[in-house]
């Protein structure tokens, strides 16, 4: 495979500034083309410039960010390549407004989904043939919720031993034109989670991930079929509670959408460090953007800002995360299946890459020299595996028309069956030998797969790396997938200390020296979480007990005229004195809420 300009590899970032709506603030941002000025809030005589791919001004339109920013793009996806957007950038700012859009001023959702059904019927021919699918979900309170049901639970994100994701039980509808996507799309676009603040009447609750994948089938043998897939992530927006005005419920959903967003930064940090450990796991969102952030999909990052001076400071950290995230280099790969020589190997299967393809696994996400052990090591010689396939047809095809012309011909049994047993082992033995060959050829590339996945540093990437030949890529991918082997649920952050040991110990290299620390975490986050489940225990609101383990609405009730007569619990063992719950419910009351406590259930009010 040609290697490619580094540049097309780093995550690609541009920034729009939404009009201004209050006027009597002052603008504190000057544009060009493809920088952007704000005043030093350190230093008012001076500003501070970022340059990026791109800068939309407020006057921009949503042709202009589309035509200029994805549109010139999507030619990788039908080439197979996996590729995400991601709308970036604090509440208001017009995230939902660029991805989506509104009737009259389709997003970039609308008009990529008008572009992709637009290629796929000029280029169906009598070579190929195109599907695309689609999957939506969102992810409120650290739960992940599939957007195109109606019945609404918590998926789970499940790895396999090639460390690919899934999300387990993920919904994928085929659509056949524009309009089908339109009627499912709209329909569960209503359903995502949006509140009215005081920063924008409808704000997001959720980040929302949409998933189009495109399956690629050639008509005539040998049937091939490449899958690749875009996502369109529209993230919820940091908000400020303060200004948003937040409380109870919605300070919850907020504390969740600052905490992902947290560890996003965390992430984006961790890999320009060339940290060991990249924290995907510590949020939902993380662990499904892998691949966007230093993995094998490229990524388009579009940060919103807004022009009002009384912005400023998330306008700063929002120019400040997408510097950073243009620094970072994802190594796309091209993803294909000989979908006819496997017949293990289902579509439906395939449907649920929506978040399957292979991502890099913590240790393998730069070591600490931030060296890819992979890179030096020489590409394996590739095995012409369609080559061996059409011997193997062709040997079969010979050992049927012998034996017919035997038959025909009256041979003795005895000949018949050593002449056919001498085909027939051959072909076994071409079989045993493709098959030997692949596995070991599978396994080393599943081997350099996992350490060739993320690099830091275009410049610092090894040539070889790049040289990789596409058929290795693809054939590894291929085996990626055609070896999954069971899958088995992730422990997501809900994890408390047991689970958050094993996970540890698990990662034996990237942790080994750090158990002393481990344990003072786990006694702070302990004592953290004690104090949130006092502090909800004294919320003035009721729905804030109710996000208590085991406290339903009449030992809310209970818990509630307990404090309003006594005043707030000191401790809460306290609970003993309310006499109704018993001493039996406190007990289990305290094993529920500390071992099973998850972070979600916190009230950053507290
Ligand atoms: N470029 C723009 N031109 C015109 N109106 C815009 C633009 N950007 C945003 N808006 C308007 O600003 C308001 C807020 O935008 P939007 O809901 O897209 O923000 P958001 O970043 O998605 O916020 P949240 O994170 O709270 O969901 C909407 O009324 C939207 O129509």
């Amino acid at each position: 495979m040609e290697s490619k300009p580094a540049l097309q590899n780093r995550v690609e970032v541009a920034v729009r500034v939404r009009p201004q709506f209050i006027e009597a603030d002052s603008c504190c941002i000057t544009c060009e083309k493809d920088s952007l000025e704000i005043v030093n809030h350190r230093d008012y005589t001076q500003n501070i410039k970022y340059k990026f791919t791109t800068v939309f001004d407020a006057d921009s339109t949503q042709d202009d960010v589309y035509k200029t920013f994805v549109a010139p793009k999507l030619d990788k996806v039908f080439n197979g390549e996996n590729m995400s957007v991601l709308a970036y950038g604090a509440t208001g700012t017009g995230k939902t407004y660029t991805m989506i859009g509104t009737s009259d001023n389709p997003g970039i959702v609308p008009q990529a989904l008008r572009d992709l059904f637009q290629t796929v019927e000029t280029a169906t021919n009598e070579m190929h043939t195109y599907k695309m699918k689609l999957s939506f979900l969102e992810i409120y309170n650290e739960k992940l919720i599939d957007l195109l049901l109606v019945r609404k639970s918590d998926l789970q994100i499940w790895e396999d031993t090639n460390k690919n994701i899934i999300v387990h039980g993920l919904t994928v509808k085929d659509i056949a034109s524009y309009e089908e996507f339109e009627s499912i799309f709209l329909p569960a676009m209503s359903q995502r989670t949006t509140v009215s603040s005081n920063l924008n009447s409808h704000s997001s609750r959720s980040h929302t991930i949409l998933m189009v994948i495109i399956e690629k089938t050639q008509v005539c043998s040998p049937f091939r079929t490449s899958v690749s897939k875009i996502q369109f992530v529209d993230l919820a927006g940091s908000e400020n509670n303060k200004l948003s005005g937040n409380k109870g419920l919605r300070m919850r959903e907020s504390s969740c959408i600052n905490k992902s967003l947290f560890v996003l930064h965390e992430v984006v940090d961790a890999i320009r460090r060339r940290q060991k450990r990249i924290p995907y796991r510590d949020s939902k969102l993380t662990r499904l953007l892998q691949d966007s952030f230093g993995g094998r999909s490229s990524a388009l990052l579009l940060a919103t800002i807004a022009p009002e001076e009384r912005c400023y400071y998330n306008t700063y950290c929002t120019l400040n995360f997408a510097t950073k995230s243009k620094k970072i280099v994802n190594n796309p790969a091209l993803c294909q299946e000989d979908q006819a020589c496997d017949p293990d190997l289902n579509v439906d299967n395939l449907q649920l890459d929506v978040a399957k393809e292979p991502v890099s696994s913590e240790i393998s996400v730069g070591n600490a020299s931030g060296n890819t052990s992979g890179s030096s090591v020489a590409s394996p010689t590739s095995v012409d595996f369609d080559l061996a396939r059409e011997l193997l047809k062709d040997i079969q095809e010979r050992t049927r028309m012998l034996k017919t012309t035997m038959e025909k011909e009256n041979h003795s049994e005895k000949d018949k069956e050593t002449t056919e047993g001498k085909c027939i082992s051959n072909t076994g033995n071409l079989i045993d030998d493709i098959s030997k060959t692949e596995n070991s050829q599978s396994l080393r590339l599943c081997r350099r797969s996992s350490s060739l996945r993320v690099t830091f540093d275009m410049e610092k990437q090894s040539h070889s790396e790049n040289q990789m030949s596409n058929k290795t890529r693809n054939a590894g991918i291929l085996k990626n997938i055609v070896n999954s082997t069971p899958v088995r649920p992730i422990p997501t952050r809900k994890c408390h200390s047991e689970i958050r040991k094993r996970r540890y110990s698990e990662m034996d290299t990237v942790v080994s020296d750090s158990s002393k620390d481990d344990e003072i975490l786990i006694k702070h986050r302990h004592k953290t979480h004690k104090n949130h489940i006092l502090c909800l225990l004294n919320s003035q609101n009721k729905a804030d007990i109710l996000l208590l383990h085991t406290v339903g609405t009449r030992r809310a009730d209970l818990i509630y005229d307990w404090q309003q007569e006594h005043g707030p619990f000191e401790k809460v063992e306290d609970l003993n004195q309310i006499l109704d719950l018993g001493e039996k419910y406190v007990s289990t009351f305290m094993h529920r809420n500390f071992l099973h406590f998850d972070e979600e259930n916190m009230d950053p009010g507290c």
